[in-house]
Formats: structure tokens, C-alpha cells, sequence
């Protein structure tokens, strides 16, 4: 099966600054691929590298089979771009019917019915838009022609959650039907819950990249369980997982790395009446892998 983008050691310097540095990336066609770095860590140079914005310093990237030179392979790709120059006295709404004519006919009923998905105001004039409504017009553009691929750029910026959820309903359809989405974000609670993979990247270097329920299991829970009467802390020292245990009375507190098994075996052995398991928090795994970066490169001025 072709790669939907393949990159290797694909390097992008600006002047002697580095937006991007020996990134090796396979994207498979039909995820959903989350993007994540912090603000600078090189995300929109990838974007910008895979849509032949920019041209690399050196390195390759195949987009859809073929060099992103081609100029072709543009009118298969959807693209919300971070920052959108959405100005001047036209309508929305005429607007999206023309690049909707240039993509090959896209009909008003469409574009109407994504506008309402979306609570999108598309009658006023584009340079009088709000921030959120400018970022709905830009949706509308990316998703309206029906690409194979689609590629958006921090998409849920702006977004009120209500109107986030429905675009996440979308991106969950554009896979249902086989089709490719990257979409690039500093907060991994916008594309936890949507993609399959997710690729992490600092300071211009791919950091990891894991599937979903790997990076799951490596987060890190926090876990209560309240008991019928006092327990011994022995009972649940060392296990395997197990760190930053409290035990008081009847209560105990602790946090799980990985799997709960052996606690949830060494509890089972009293009488529970009541138990707290928290969300996994992602937002933990992502410093977790941000540190152990830094790390690595310690003294080598990453
Ligand atoms: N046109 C440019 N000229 C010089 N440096 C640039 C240019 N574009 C990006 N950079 C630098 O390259 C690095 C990567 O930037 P990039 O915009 O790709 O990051 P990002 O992950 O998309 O960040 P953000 O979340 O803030 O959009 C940063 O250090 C940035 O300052």
C-alpha cells in the first residue's frame, strides 16, 4: 500500500535556523495522524515541506505516491493552513463558491449544509468575520471538495467545544470513508480522541511516534480505592506500576504507570467500597517525552 506522505531525513533550515531536521515519516492511507509539538517545534515546516510551500534543505517527501512538485497532487489535498488571510469586502459564502468552482464543482447545497454542521457565518464580509468564523470558513474550504487527504493546521484554534465536537464528527467521517487526515496541534486533548497514531516533535526533531492505545497505557493514572476497614500499607508496596503510595486508615492513594493489574489484584483481596480512577493524562506523557528528549541531548544545545 502507497504511503499517503513518506519523508526521509527531511531537513529545513532557515538560514542557519532550524524549522526541521531529519524527519523520517510514514503517514498510512486511511488514519487519522495527530502532529504534536509545541509552538516553534517545526510542525507548520513539515506542512509547508508536504504541500511544496517550501522546498527542503535536503531530504525527500512523496505526498499520494508522487513528488509534491507535481502540481496535480495539490487538487487532491484538502489544506487548512495555521493562519489564515481571510480579508477584504467578499462574502463567505461567494468566496467558497468560487474555489469551490475551481476545484471542480462543489454545489451551494454543500457548502450550505458544512456552514450549518459548523454554525458558520458565512453572509458577512470575510474581513469582518470573528477569529472563530474565519477558522469555520477555512474548514469549509478543506473539507467541502471531499480530498483524499486532508491536512489542517492547529484546526480546533478558535473553535467553541461544542463546535470542536462536530468537527471531530467530521474528521471520524473523512476516515469511515477510507480517506487520510494530519492534523498538527500543541494540545494533545484536541487529537486524543480522533487519531490513530500520533507523532510527537521538539525543536525540530521527531520525538516518538506511537499509536493511541500505546500511548494510553503508558499514561499515567491516579488511582483511589476506600476500603470497609483500616488496610496494611505492606499489601500494596512494591507492586509492579505502583508509585507515590499513600495509605491512610481505610484509604489508599496512588499513581499507576502502565498497567493496573497488580494493584487492582492486591486490592481485591479486601473489602472495596468505593474506588477513583482518573483519566489518563496525556498531557503527562507528553512532558514525560519532552524531558527524556531534553535528556538525551543534553549538552548537545537542543
Ligand atoms: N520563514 C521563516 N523564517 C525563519 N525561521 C522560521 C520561518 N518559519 C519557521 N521558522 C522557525 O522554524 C522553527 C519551526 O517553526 P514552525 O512554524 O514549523 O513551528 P510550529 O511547530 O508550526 O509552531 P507553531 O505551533 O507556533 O505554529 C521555529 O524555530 C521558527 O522560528
Amino acid at each position: 500500500m502507497t504511503a499517503v506522505v513518506r519523508t526521509e531525513g527531511l531537513t529545513k533550515f532557515y538560514g542557519d535556523r532550524r524549522g526541521l531536521e531529519d524527519l523520517d515519516l510514514e503517514i498510512r492511507p486511511g488514519e487519522v495522524f495527530g502532529y504534536l509539538g509545541p509552538n516553534g517545534a517545526g510542525k507548520t515546516t513539515t506542512i509547508r515541506l508536504i504541500l511544496d510551500v517550501i522546498r527542503p534543505t535536503r531530504g525527500r517527501v512523496t505526498v499520494l505516491g508522487t513528488d509534491p512538485r507535481d502540481a496535480r497532487v495539490r487538487g487532491r489535498i484538502g489544506y487548512l493552513p495555521g493562519e489564515l488571510a481571510l480579508e477584504g469586502r467578499e462574502r463567505a459564502r461567494d468566496y467558497l463558491a468560487f474555489l469551490g468552482g475551481v476545484r471542480g464543482g462543489v454545489s451551494r447545497e454543500r457548502i450550505g449544509a458544512l456552514a450549518e454542521r459548523l454554525e458558520a457565518d458565512l453572509s458577512a464580509p470575510m474581513g469582518r468575520l470573528s477569529k472563530g468564523n474565519k477558522q469555520k470558513v477555512g474548514l469549509i474550504q478543506a473539507f467541502m471538495h471531499e480530498p483524499e487527504f486532508l491536512i489542517l493546521d492547529e484546526p480546533t484554534s478558535g473553535l467553541d467545544p461544542l463546535v470542536q465536537q462536530e468537527f471531530l464528527a467530521m474528521v471520524r467521517e473523512v476516515r469511515a470513508s477510507g480517506r487520510t487526515v494530519l492534523m498538527s496541534s500543541h494540545v494533545l486533548a484536541e487529537v486524543e480522541n480522533v487519531s490513530d497514531r500520533v507523532g510527537i516533535v521538539r525543536a525540530g526533531r521527531l520525538v516518538t511516534v506511537e499509536d493511541i492505545a500505546a500511548l494510553r497505557e503508558k499514561a499515567v493514572r491516579l488511582v483511589e480505592f476506600h476500603f470497609d476497614a483500616p488496610v496494611p500499607r505492606e499489601a500494596f508496596e512494591g507492586l509492579a506500576g505502583v508509585r507515590d503510595l499513600r495509605v491512610e486508615g481505610a484509604s489508599v492513594r496512588c499513581t499507576i504507570d502502565g498497567r493496573p493489574d497488580a494493584l487492582v489484584k492486591a486490592a481485591a483481596r479486601f473489602t472495596m467500597v468505593h474506588m477513583v480512577c482518573a483519566e489518563p493524562d496525556l498531557e503527562e506523557i507528553f512532558l514525560t517525552y519532552y524531558s527524556e528528549e531534553g535528556e538525551h541531548h543534553a549538552g548537545a544545545g537542543v
